[in-house]
């Protein structure tokens, strides 16, 4: 293998989809196309042999991820059209001799997933031994959410074999060199390509990120920016998804339409307006930060207004939300300041006291620490607990890639109930 390949993995669940993706992929420079996990649990070996039918001059893999009756998978695979079959490397030995063996008598090869593996190096040598011809080196979707790093299996077994080894999970443009100066000679992305709007475009990007290789300089450090970063692209219901419609906040609304603020929760519990607590936030809260109140309930008298929300921008506040009520609205919305309320009040409180700043507090029926990650836009507002905070927002982001693509599809005139062919997965 002189040049790295590029394996397109369809991990989607319509085959039609699949097919046109596909192709807008080869339009891109695909090398390979994968049939996908959810593809063949979906459309089974049909998914197979509709790819090889329709792009014959392709390597076509079956991503079975078999794990046991090796023998029996491997030829419904070769017989539908695959040229690689991959199989779990975590299945027993006897499974993967037996693959092999299928895989002689029907001129395939076979590829070893190396997911979730114990010991990944000695393994990788084992199956070298047993006789694969390609091992993949794979993080799977969900520990890649919980921040596992793609490539750092890569490195851990790159040095064991002498076959070539196929780096896979959440794999990007800016990624794609560093598996490729870390030494693998096949790259196979799914996400990045196959829910872009733009997938031929994606797949070109990616191709050519590949022949200029660039020394991996490892997972990015700093997992906070990388929150924010995503927080400020997704919206708050991406985030809702993200958290199966958990951590979405009621009865508040967005004061100045159009504003949006992401930060980490400085929590503030006070009482009838008395507004000293939400006040002495703002100089213990940080640039970037949401201040969120909890004005126990009360709706007929604010712990906010105009010359607070000044404070806070001089300080760099993201943001403020109330459970309970401001007021001098004509002024904060002159400011556009991002600020949710329960309700508006032109009743102030007295700067008694009463409260604390930085406990735990309710706040429109979510619970809410200080440090807990909120995201706040035109939509409402959703608290992201500070201990899934990384895990959560990399789901939000998956979400928003999957909604560019079928976005893409909706403006090329097809409707959602089509895309998401809504009738065939109604529950049954
Ligand atoms: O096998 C897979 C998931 O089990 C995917 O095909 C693989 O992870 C590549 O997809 P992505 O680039 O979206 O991670």
């Amino acid at each position: 293998m002189n040049r790295p390949v590029l394996q397109v993995a369809l991990d989607l669940v319509e085959l039609d989809r699949a097919v046109t993706i596909a192709g807008e992929a080869v339009a891109g420079g695909a090398d390979w196309l994968e049939a996908g996990t959810p593809l063949i649990k979906s459309e089974g070996m049909r998914a197979v042999s509709t790819l090889k039918a329709t792009y014959p001059d392709h390597t076509i893999i079956a991503d079975m991820k078999t794990a046991d009756t090796g023998a029996i998978e491997v030829e419904m695979a070769a017989k539908s059209g695959a040229d690689i079959v991959c199989v779990l490397g975590a299945s027993d030995d006897s499974v993967i001799a037996e693959s092999v063996r299928a895989a002689r008598k029907y001129g395939v090869k076979i590829m070893a997933d190396l997911i979730s593996v114990t010991n990944p190096a000695i393994r990788a040598s084992e199956l070298e031994q047993l006789g694969v011809d390609y091992l993949c080196a794979h993080t799977g979707i969900d520990q890649q959410m919980t921040g596992t790093d793609s490539l750092d299996l890569l490195l851990k077994v790159i040095h064991e074999v002498t076959i070539p080894v196929a780096a896979a999970g959440g794999i990007s443009e800016k990624t794609s060199p560093g598996a490729i100066a870390a030494g693998a000679k096949i790259v196979i992305v799914g996400g990045s390509i196959i829910r872009s709007s733009d997938v031929s475009g994606s797949t070109r990007r990616i191709r050519e990120a590949m022949d200029k290789p660039l020394p991996y300089s490892g997972p990015s450090k700093n997992k906070d920016e990388e929150i924010r970063e995503i927080l400020t692209l997704v919206s708050s219901s991406n985030v809702s998804d993200a958290m199966h419609r958990k951590g979405a906040m009621t009865g508040l609304f967005s004061v100045c339409q159009g504003t949006k603020a992401v930060g980490k929760a400085v929590t503030v519990q006070t009482f009838a307006g008395d507004w000293a607590k939400p006040v002495e936030a703002i100089d213990l809260a940080g640039p970037g930060d949401i201040i969120v109140i909890n004005n126990d309930q009360g709706t007929r008298i604010a712990p906010w207004g105009e010359l607070a929300t000044i404070s806070c921008i001089n300080r760099g506040i993201s943001g403020v939300v109330i459970d309970g009520a401001a007021r001098d609205i004509d002024d904060i919305r002159k400011m556009k300041f991002p600020i949710w309320v329960r309700a508006l009040a032109p009743n102030a409180g007295e700067p008694k006291g009463f409260g604390e700043i930085g406990a735990e507090i309710s706040c429109c029926g979510q619970t809410v620490n200080p440090g807990d990650w909120i995201i706040g836009d035109d939509s409402g507002v959703v608290v992201i607990p500070k201990t899934r905070a990384y895990e959560i927002t990399r789901r939000a982001k998956e979400v928003y890639n999957t909604e560019l693509r079928i976005r893409e599809e909706l403006h090329r005139g097809k409707s959602l109930s089509q895309v998401m062919n809504l009738i065939r997965w109604e529950k049954k």
